[in-house]
């Protein structure tokens, strides 16, 4: 069974997964290959982050992964350029990284300024250093199951690892993911029947949401709607993961700036089997994710064998 999560508190109280507890071993895994590349290969994984912009929610998030990314021995690359940089100077910036060999992994942070095109961005990035997983290489490796060959995008595979913790086997399984952005639900949906999965992508268009969640044995929702996925919707005994970050304003009903995802979780956690919180959920796992593809695809650019996943 699974460590990384307390015991059910009582009858219809959900396993409260803990995905702080499950990234903080998974970052300790990857500060051990990090030691194995330096001491036998004298490799130095490195990633470069680049944010355009001051976006404060955006430097915190910047900065975490920044101190995280030296904590497990690699070096990290920040560069903030002012938000009205030009789309060719950020071009520039990436080939230059591109052909940076003390790099491994490059991060462009989204969204980018709306007078830049982050399709043309994301796909000028080396899909062998593109740790999130976006380029349409990537996509298209992980659409046609060349899975080992891909840089597989973090949230959804932080998510597949809390599922696979939780249930194990998930043959069979049926899965309703909410919300089919390229980032997530997308690439959420293909891992899942990876995993030999009945999958669902629900989304706007859907006729009925509810329904379709009321059927499934796993629900990912990713919709970026705060407590969108109401407690009613949810099977009993059903694994839920919410990949939603909502900072609720100070001044909205229940606010005082909280963080929600996008399940109601304190309705959800009545029913499910087993639930991801918001904070300390999915979030932690992103950035551990993150950390094992860089190093992963330090491996790769080095001709070295890859830590198995
Ligand atoms: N190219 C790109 N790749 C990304 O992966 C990416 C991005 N752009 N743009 C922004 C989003 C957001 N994101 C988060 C990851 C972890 C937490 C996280 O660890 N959150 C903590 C708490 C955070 C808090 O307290 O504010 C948690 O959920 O427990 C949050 C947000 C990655 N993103």
């Amino acid at each position: 069974m699974s460590q990384a999560s307390t015991s059910p508190a009582g009858a219809g109280q959900a396993t409260i997964i803990d995905g702080k507890a499950f990234a903080e071993k998974l970052r300790g895994g990857v500060a051990r290959q990090v030691d194995a590349l330096k001491a036998r290969h004298g490799i130095t994984p490195g990633l470069a982050v680049v944010l355009v912009g001051e976006d404060a929610a955006s430097q915190v998030y910047v900065r975490s992964k920044s101190k995280k990314t030296t904590e497990v021995g690699m070096q990290s690359f920040q560069h903030t350029l002012p938000v009205e940089t030009g789309e060719d100077e950020l071009l520039d910036l990436v080939r230059r990284l591109n052909s940076d060999p003390q790099v491994h992994g490059i991060l462009v942070q989204l969204p980018l300024p709306k007078h830049i095109d982050s399709e043309k961005v994301i796909d000028t990035i080396d899909p062998a250093k593109d740790v999130d997983g976006f380029h349409v290489v990537n996509a298209g490796r992980i659409a046609t199951g060349a899975l080992d060959r891909a840089m597989i995008p973090c949230t959804p595979r932080g998510c597949q690892m809390l599922l696979q913790d939780q249930l194990g086997d998930m043959s069979g399984k049926r899965a309703v993911i909410v919300g089919r952005s390229n980032i997530v639900g997308k690439p959420m949906a293909q891992l899942l029947l990876a995993e030999n999965c009945t999958v669902t992508i629900a989304h706007s268009r859907t006729r009925d949401i509810a329904a379709e969640c009321r059927d499934a044995d796993i629900v990912v929702a990713a919709v970026g709607k705060p407590e969108f996925v109401r407690g009613d919707w949810i099977k009993p005994g059903a694994t839920v993961i919410d990949v939603g970050i909502n900072r609720l304003e100070p001044e909205e009903p229940g606010g005082k700036g909280r963080l929600v995802g996008d399940v109601a979780f304190d309705e959800a956690k009545q029913v499910a089997g087993a639930i991801t919180p918001v904070p300390g959920g999915v979030g932690p796992m992103t950035i551990a994710v993150l950390l094992a593809n860089t190093v992963t695809a330090a491996c790769r650019q080095a001709g070295v064998e890859e830590p198995a996943r």
